[in-house]
């Protein structure tokens, strides 16, 4: 709990707009070391904390290359294999115990559920009474209601106005993303004659005694276009890694990836070979220069970066994909200097270049401003539309105007996640 005693007059508070040009990583680093920008002169001298994914992600890598659990010390669970719910919920632990003047919040409500949502926005209430806030949002509907300064960052350049309105206008969606080409054609095509690619029949997981999925009937069929729900820890990523045949508690149960029983002696490569797989915390684990082409064309020999020469064929494809999603012109450009949203889309085409014959796209979204998020979602309906891959899409958001033909919703009960199926608007 806080020492600081509640302010009587009320302290100012700043949201700042990024979007995917944005420097965020320097502001951040400016807001923790210094020298702190003009706009936020109040938090000169004052100590600072930073709420944030790469927080947790720097935790984690903590606790698994030195054995250090700091923020899961009352536990024998590790970060990694806790919910996102769970992992922020401990974080925020660990900085209020600490008592810091300010907390930089980035995208704080990125991954969580509705709920989740709801019961932080309340935390973060009651802590702005004693401490001072700065929220970096990308989505306008994630703003804190009791913020006063408005800012925007538009690449390292920073701005303060009087009222909301222009960071909304910074924020605006535009009318409608659109890609002018059908997506590119496979190389080769995955021969599949089954009618089910995974089937999942009365699945039932726990982890040390703690029922997480109980009766988990799901068949996934051949070029289906699947949405994943759940609130945060009701166990989206554990049956993920039962469908990519990961999860060894998939042995013995009733599970068929791509037509063989798990553990009927199937290799991991052959599944993963035929899955195309993206989740935005890849990135982060992407080292080297790697050009923008030669990482997407590295999808076709899931390697990360390129090392042999590119056939012409392939040099081909490749032109095709960037032209869709209009980087052909970054071709050459480092992977690390694209913005957020660029990589994320190159990262999704990578997944999607072999036409694999599922396509999971996990919470591809979080973090991206409404602008990219909205090209997101039309991409990944396009190839819905144009290719014979099924997608999983996993997202905790209503996500506008994606059009999955079914929704997979994982219920909790005490008895562990139960999946509902629901069938869209577009599968009538
Ligand atoms: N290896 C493990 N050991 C113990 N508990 C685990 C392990 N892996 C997952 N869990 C627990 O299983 C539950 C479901 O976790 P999972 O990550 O699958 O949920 P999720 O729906 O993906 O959550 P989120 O959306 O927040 O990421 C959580 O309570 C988590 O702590």
């Amino acid at each position: 709990m806080t020492n600081k005693p509640v302010s009587l007059t009320s302290k100012n508070h700043w949201a700042v707009a990024i979007n995917n040009a944005s420097n965020k990583f320097q502001l951040l680093d400016l807001l923790a070391n210094g020298p702190v920008p003009p706009e936020f002169e109040e938090l000169r001298g004052l100590q600072g904390a930073l709420f944030s994914k790469l927080e947790l992600v720097r935790f984690i890598d903590e606790e698994e290359r030195h054995g250090a659990k700091t923020l899961t010390k009352d536990t024998p669970q590790s970060l990694k294999s806790m919910s996102t719910g769970e992992q922020k919920k401990a974080l925020l632990k660990y900085i209020l115990a600490a008592d810091p003047d300010f907390i930089v919040l980035d995208n704080p409500f990125d991954n969580l559920d509705n709920e989740s949502q709801a019961q932080l926005a309340k935390s973060l209430q009651e802590i702005s009474k004693h401490t001072q806030l700065v929220q970096i949002i990308s989505r306008k509907t994630d703003l804190l209601p009791f913020v006063t300064r408005f800012v925007t960052l538009d690449r390292a350049v920073l701005k303060t106005f009087g009222s909301i309105s222009e960071l909304e206008h910074f924020l605006a969606t535009p009318s409608k993303p659109i890609f002018q080409e059908n997506i590119p054609k496979p190389l080769n095509t995955d021969r599949f004659e089954d009618e089910v690619l995974i089937d999942l029949k009365n699945i039932a997981i726990s982890y040390d005694g703690k029922p997480i999925l109980k009766n988990i009937n799901w068949k996934i069929r051949p070029g289906s276009f699947w949405q994943l729900v759940g609130k945060n820890g009701s166990g989206k990523t554990t049956l993920l890694s039962m469908i990519t045949g990961e999860n060894s508690k998939g042995y013995g149960q009733d599970l068929y990836i791509f037509g063989k029983k798990k553990g009927s002696g199937e290799s991991i490569w052959d599944i993963k070979k035929r899955i195309g797989y993206f989740t935005p915390s890849m990135i982060d684990k992407f080292t080297g220069h790697h050009s923008a082409i030669n990482m997407l064309i590295s999808g076709l020999t899931d390697s990360v970066g390129l090392y042999l020469r590119p056939t012409e064929v392939q040099l081909q494809l490749a032109k095709e994909w960037l032209e869709l999603i209009n980087m052909w012109g970054l071709k050459d450009v480092y992977f690390h200097d694209l913005s957020m949203g660029q990589q994320r889309l190159l990262m999704t085409v990578r997944a999607m270049v072999k036409h694999p014959l599922l396509l999971i796209l996990d919470e591809p979204t979080a973090g991206l401003d409404d602008k990219s998020a909205a090209l997101f979602v039309a991409l990944a309906n396009k190839i819905a539309q144009e290719s014979k891959t099924a997608i999983i899409f996993v997202s905790h958001r209503k996500e506008p105007g994606l059009r999955p033909q079914y929704v997979f919703q994982l219920e909790q009960t005490k008895h562990g996640s139960t999946g509902k199926i629901i069938k869209t608007s577009q599968n009538k």
